[in-house]
């Protein structure tokens, strides 16, 4: 076992910023929980949607409660004309994180929220019209096409793969994306949950809360590594280049995307989860050079320096065999962390002071203001 990590210092790290009923981190069952459920159950054994209920609505559904939540999110797929005007002004080559930002603020001018009491309402909305307006886009500013975006898709990940591709899809595929929307729900205070927060604090409005949010995510010291990871992985052709590569990155003290994590110590949870998956879709596609590529890093970069899989290096490979651009890696967490984000501005809401900290001031003492003369 690596040892015990130091949580202090510099980002917060180790620091109480607040109470949260959502999601524990690092401290019971395998290291993360939902609600006081082992995330390995809830992977194995639940739907995306029923995660989403549990973090939105504080319990399981049952099966009404599922079937009318479902049904719910299925009629609120369409894009307004408004918003498809704006998504067709947006490049080919701007990145798809910041179409979701824009995205979920152009909603938020189009649907405001005029009271906390509606906020249900927004997020469900939000849940289910995020991977049309990618995935709409996408389609346009690559292909020209003007996509319909509401499918009979049974579920948000279903919903997704059949935007993006314009078919129905593979039930394997669909399987793999509820467990990857699950696994990437919820996280407690991490950096981007942590700013819906804040931004929850001064009583904004849930689209900004959410916009602000996916500006966090898109670093790549946070969900942009899954894309970050996949843009390295993609370099080599065999698990000894792969390994050579890896050590010079390592004598070089570069980051190595997809490793490390601000609390978990000596593994994440979720990487078990996707691995598992990433290597039965491998064996779908024939695969021989990504995922033992992939295996190999894992072990050179424990071997070495006692860094672990974080959650998002397995879902690079797992989303490239299901034919998912790179690009497209990071607004699918978004898909899906929108649960959380929303879940925890609920929670802000419901018990709400001002996120407010203070400053180690290390600036020059007090002092005259001279005359513009007398500058140097
Ligand atoms: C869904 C998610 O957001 S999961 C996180 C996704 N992000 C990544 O995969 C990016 C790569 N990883 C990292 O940059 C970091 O591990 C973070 C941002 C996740 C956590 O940062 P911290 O909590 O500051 O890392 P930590 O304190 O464990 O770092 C300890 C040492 O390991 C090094 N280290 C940590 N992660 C890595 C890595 N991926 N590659 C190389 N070295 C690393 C640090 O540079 C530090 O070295 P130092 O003591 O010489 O300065
Ligand atoms: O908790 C963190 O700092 C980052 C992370 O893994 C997540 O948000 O899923």
């Amino acid at each position: 076992m690596a040892e015990a990590k130091q949580l202090s210092g510099a980002g917060l790290r180790g620091q109480s910023a607040g109470e949260t009923a959502l999601c524990t981190v690092g401290q019971s069952g395998s290291g993360l929980t939902y609600r006081g459920y082992d995330i390995k159950a809830l992977a194995d054994q639940v739907e995306f949607e029923e995660v989403a209920y549990l973090l939105l609505y504080g319990k399981l559904p049952n099966v009404q409660e599922l079937q009318d939540y479902k049904a719910r999110l299925k009629s609120m797929r369409g894009l307004p004309a408004a918003l498809k005007t704006v998504l067709e002004q947006i490049p080919a080559n701007a990145h798809p994180m910041d179409v979701m930002r824009t995205g979920c603020s152009m909603l938020g001018n189009l649907e405001t929220e005029a009271d906390f009491g509606q906020q249900h309402q927004h997020i469900d909305r939000m849940l289910a019209v995020f991977p049309s307006i990618i995935n709409y886009w996408y389609n346009f500013a690559h292909y020209g096409k003007r996509i319909e975006t509401e499918t009979d898709a049974d579920s948000i990940g279903e919903h997704f793969l059949w935007t993006l591709h314009g078919k129905q899809p593979d039930p394997l595929h669909v399987k793999v994306m509820h467990a990857s929307l699950i696994l990437y729900a919820e996280h407690e205070f991490n950096a981007s949950t942590f700013t819906a927060r804040v931004c929850a604090s001064t009583l904004s409005d849930i689209h900004s809360c959410i916009t602000g949010a996916i500006g966090s995510l898109r670093g790549p010291l946070h969900g942009g590594a899954n894309e970050a990871a996949m843009a390295m992985i993609s370099q080599w052709q065999t698990p000894d280049e792969a390994e050579d590569a890896i050590m010079g990155m390592l004598a070089r003290k570069d980051k190595i995307m997809g490793f490390g994590h601000a609390i978990y110590r000596d593994s994440d949870p979720r990487n078990a989860i996707i691995k598992a998956w990433s290597k039965q879709l491998s064996e779908q596609v024939g695969d021989t050079v990504l995922f033992p590529v992939s295996e190999r890093v894992e072990a050179v970069m424990w071997r070495e320096k006692k860094l672990f899989c974080n959650a998002d290096f397995f879902h690079a490979s797992a989303y490239h065999f299901m034919g998912i651009p790179t690009e497209l890696f990071t607004p699918i967490f978004v898909c899906s962390r929108v649960s959380g984000w929303a879940a925890h501005v609920i929670e802000q809401r419901a018990n709400n002071r001002i996120i407010r900290p203070s400053a180690d001031y290390t600036g020059p003492d007090e002092r005259p203001v001279p005359g513009l003369e007398d500058r140097d």
